[in-house]
């Protein structure tokens, strides 16, 4: 769907606050604290402070306000009052937020004290897969050049795309037109416009590409139960680039990306 201006600066703010929650819990990451605790304060506060809806709760039964995937988990992690954070482990949180019916979608990886050497690569690696394909969108190129950028990156760095899940149009639903995919496949000719909105969200496996499906129907794992990361931005395709509506200040100091590229 192509947005309108009026559309898009719904857009950004449901974006900035979705960001937002993703800034405000990096204070709570540390060992001992639990991921049920961690979804708490993150509900409390999109439903208290930011006013606005956590999407993911009852989407599709989903039990809870966020996804928190610990490790091995690949995405759609529940979070958990059983589940304590220990040192070296590695997590992301995925914050998707409703406000005056538009969405904002994101997600970033955290770490527990000091991540091993490969996880610290599997993160890095992750990031910066996301980052060139940023670096590439704008209005005339194929969607697929998305996802033949990240899987050439990502394969060349020794490591592996999960092929069941990708990116994905956003506006007034969570999920629609187009499929992101984070590996090089034949997209039906897709060409990126300028006002298109989507999220890329490249999740990537330490070991091989395979993942199961938990007995809880949520919960996605590395088959090989090797390490995996995620990162996930919300972007609206510009004139001459784009626009990364969810990016944190700490990503602009960072200085590797820009808000407008
Ligand atoms: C838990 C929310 C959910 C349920 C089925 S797919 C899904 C989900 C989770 C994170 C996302 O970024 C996303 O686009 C969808
Ligand atoms: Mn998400
Ligand atoms: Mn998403």
């Amino acid at each position: 769907a192509i947005r309108t201006e009026q559309e898009i600066e719904k857009l950004r703010l449901a974006c900035q606050l979705a960001s937002d929650v993703l800034v405000m819990i990096e204070p709570y990451v540390k060992e001992g604290i639990t991921t049920g605790e961690l979804d708490r304060i993150c509900q409390e506060y999109i439903e208290k402070v930011q006013q606005a809806i956590p999407a993911c709760l009852g989407y599709h039964g989903y039990p809870k306000a966020t996804c928190i995937s610990l490790n091995e988990v690949v995405c759609h992690g529940i979070p958990h009052d059983d589940k304590k954070l220990k040192k070296g482990d590695i997590l992301n949180i995925d914050v998707t937020v409703i406000k005056d019916g538009y969405f904002g979608d994101n997600s970033k990886m955290y770490v527990v004290g000091e991540p091993s050497i490969r996880d610290k690569r599997l993160i890095e690696v992750t990031q910066e897969s996301l980052y060139k394909a940023l670096r590439i969108v704008k209005p005339g190129i194929r969607l697929n050049q998305i996802g033949k950028t990240i899987q050439q990156y990502v394969e060349k760095e020794g490591f592996s795309v999960v092929r069941e899940y990708c990116g994905h149009g956003i506006g007034d639903e969570f999920h629609c037109d187009p499929q992101v995919l984070h590996y090089f496949s034949d997209d039906g000719g897709v060409i990126l416009q300028e006002g298109m909105v989507f999220t890329i969200e490249p999740m990537i496996n330490s070991g091989k590409k395979e993942v199961r499906l938990m007995n809880d129907g949520w919960t996605v794992k590395t088959k090989d139960r090797s390490h995996s990361a995620q990162f996930e931005h919300q972007i609206v395709v510009t004139k001459d680039g784009c626009e990364i509506m969810t990016i944190r200040e700490e990503e602009i100091t960072e200085g590797r990306i820009q808000r407008i590229m």
